[in-house]
């Protein structure tokens, strides 16, 4: 045993056992002979430290670590593939004679030897002190004189002979010599079980509306459903209705309808808005799709590429657009009568006409019920005034600013949805100044901006009716601040050339609360990024571990995940994953598994204590040895991956 540790130990470390107990020292945990698992105090202990206990393990930092509060997997025992409690050299032939500890290696080897029986110390995840205060002295570095101790009756061969350290593990691990960074450290203070535990993974609220996005994306219509429906149009397929097709509206006097589809060569998602029977006459009107195309916007949906196809039995025009999964119209968000608790307050009153005071007092009864928070309609505001900014400043006019055509996604975020149609669906190849159209329909823009937020301002798209205006506009007047009815007066005033600009002043500081409002969610949204940054960091680390763990065999070597570095691997996936508690039930605390995967990736100095199955054999290994372990393995995996089969080079001779 010592034989194997000749003059390989540059740094040793003792517990003083005479002014240090280490069994009362609550990071400890005691168990019996018998059954191997820790006293349930104890492990209460470890799971919600006391203040003291953290301040010990935070001030000792991490020369010596003994493990884990719980023990590996009970019932596993005498595995044949684990080290004898009596030989030190046959019954695990495969750490021998398979790992040969070099200059590098700092592998530990702890033999329970005879006594095992008598062992009594679980492996902890802290380190125990190392002052002097502490009792644990640090021996002579340069030695190389291994140190032993018996600890009830176990022998402990504590040695660190810590590798010469690579500089770029330097700089990826530590900020000065003293002290590992690794990411994502885990509370301690909490036992943190293996759920969707926000510490670790991104907020419910993001997940589910992540997942429901992705779910709709992928979505995909039952074809007995929508038989008629086309396999493949141009570069798409997978075509999916977004909404019925019976309801399918006339827009200037054609039918039009919308379809999710997935391009056929890059997988992407698009939403293709088809409008029904019509025949492309003036390809000069492409010279607006070109201008579209190259509009970009967070407030519009981009439009991508406009075809003819005759897939639908039809000549169909087909727009193709963005698709923003989970959107819905803003009159759907907010005018539908679908929703439980909405009806038009002018819409009812046209039914039963009654005296004019009678009437505004129930529209001003209803309004101060229902009516939309002043902040929701400045932010839509701002997002609408945002879009028609660079619409109107490349030449072009949104044409289509009705609710129907505002699509709205979480948060609020609103886009103009149904951009470039107009434009060629109602080309007049005589017109001779398209610029004094273009600047008509901007104006047009203006007018629809301005009912389009005294509709919501009444959350009634008939109160802007010419006969209901003047009711709508008290009611704002009595319900909201003066800023917005001036906004509404401005865009619906005919008397004058408006401009969009002409909005900022009036939009005023609402605008910084709006650019802070945006700028925190940002930082939610980095804040939860990070998270799975770190995730996608520990996946790959594991998707390594288990590539090696329990591989049947590597070039015809059937032991080969079973013997030298696999082996401590092995044990290291027990002990990261498999330990259980007194009772016997698994023991899971996502803390311990995250804690030690990225212990283990940063590849630091820390020690960990792995245990064979059986309880007979201790391992002190360091996490910088177990990662260059890992590293070494997967590359004997990918070089055997790469290795070409000579059987394969005779048939293509
Ligand atoms: N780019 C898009 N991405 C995802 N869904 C969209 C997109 N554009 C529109 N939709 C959705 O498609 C559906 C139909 O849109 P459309 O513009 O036809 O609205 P509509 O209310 O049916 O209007 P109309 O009555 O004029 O047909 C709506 O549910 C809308 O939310």
């Amino acid at each position: 045993m010592h034989d194997l540790y000749q003059n390989k130990f540059t740094d040793i470390h003792k517990i003083n056992f005479s002014n240090f107990n280490i069994m009362d020292h609550p990071m400890f945990v005691r168990y019996s002979p018998s059954n191997g698992v820790p006293q349930e105090s104890k492990l209460a202990n470890y799971m919600n430290p006391q203040p003291s206990d953290l301040s010990i393990r935070q001030s000792f930092s991490a020369k010596l670590n003994l493990g884990s509060p719980a023990t590996p997997k009970k019932g596993l025992s005498h595995n044949t593939e684990f080290i004898s409690k009596t030989s030190s050299s046959s019954s695990s032939p495969n750490l021998y004679l398979t790992y040969c500890p070099t200059e590098n290696n700092h592998l530990n080897f702890v033999n329970n030897g005879e006594d095992m029986d008598h062992l009594n110390v679980t492996p902890e995840p802290s380190s125990p002190p190392h002052s002097a205060n502490t009792s644990l002295e640090l021996l002579d570095k340069s030695g190389g004189i291994p140190y032993q101790e018996n600890v009830g009756g176990t022998t402990y061969f504590y040695s660190s002979p810590d590798p010469p350290v690579n500089n770029d593990t330097v700089v990826n691990n530590s900020i000065t010599s003293e002290y590992n960074v690794y990411p994502g450290t885990p509370s301690y203070v909490n036992s943190l079980k293996l759920k969707q535990d926000p510490t670790f993974f991104m907020g419910e609220d993001i997940r589910g509306d992540i997942v429901s996005r992705n779910m709709l994306t992928l979505l995909l219509p039952d074809p007995q459903v929508f038989p008629d429906l086309p396999q493949e149009i141009d570069s798409y397929h997978e075509l999916c209705p977004l909404e019925p097709i019976s309801n399918t509206s006339v827009h200037k006097g054609y039918q039009t309808s919308m379809y999710k589809a997935t391009h056929i060569k890059t997988g992407m998602h698009y939403c293709l808005r088809r409008i029904h029977g019509f025949r492309l006459q003036h390809t000069k009107s492409m010279m607006y799709v070109d201008m579209w195309k190259k509009l970009t916007h967070s407030n519009i949906v981009q439009l991508k590429e406009v075809f003819t196809t005759k897939c639908f039995g039809d000549n169909s025009l087909i727009f193709v657009y963005d698709f923003h999964p989970g959107s819905e119209t803003l009159l759907n968000k907010h005018f539908s009568t679908d929703q439980n608790d909405y009806c038009d307050p002018f819409a009812n009153d046209n039914s039963t006409p009654r005296p004019y005071s009678h009437q505004k007092n129930e529209l001003l009864r209803y309004q101060a019920n229902n009516k939309l928070p002043e902040p929701l309609i400045w932010n839509y505001i701002i997002q609408l005034t945002s879009a028609l900014r660079v619409i109107h400043s490349t030449h072009l006019a949104c044409r289509s600013l009705d609710p129907t055509k505002i699509i709205v996604t979480t948060k609020n975020r609103l886009r103009l949805s149904c951009l470039g149609v107009m434009d060629v669906i109602c080309h007049d190849p005589n017109n001779m100044n398209p610029l004094a159209l273009m600047q008509h329909c901007q104006q047009e823009d203006l007018t629809a901006l301005g009912k389009l937020v005294l509709a919501l301002a009444c959350k009634s798209t008939t109160a802007v009716q010419r006969e209901n205006i003047s009711i709508a506009l008290d009611i704002v007047s009595r319900s909201y601040t003066s800023d917005l009815r001036n906004v509404i007066m401005y865009l619906l005033s005919s008397q004058q050339r408006r401009s969009v600009t002409d909005l900022m002043p009036m939009i005023g500081a609402r605008f910084y609360t709006q650019l802070d409002n945006l700028q925190n969610n940002v930082e939610i949204l980095e804040n939860e990024l990070s998270k799975e940054i770190e995730n996608g960091r520990l996946f790959r680390l594991l998707s390594k571990l288990i590539t090696i763990n329990e591989r049947p065999e590597l070039n015809l070597d059937a032991a080969w995940s079973e013997t030298g570095d696999r082996y401590m691997l092995k044990l290291f996936r027990d002990y990261v994953f498999h330990q259980v508690s007194e009772d016997g039930r698994p023991w899971l605390d996502m803390s311990h598994i995250v804690q030690c995967l990225n212990k283990l990736d940063a590849g630091i100095l820390e020690k960990v204590c792995l245990m064979s199955r059986d309880e007979q054999s201790i391992l002190v290994v360091s996490y910088a040895e177990l990662k260059r372990c890992l590293d070494q393995s997967f590359d004997d995996i990918l070089n055997a991956s790469l290795i070409e089969d000579p059987s394969r080079n005779e048939e293509k001779l």
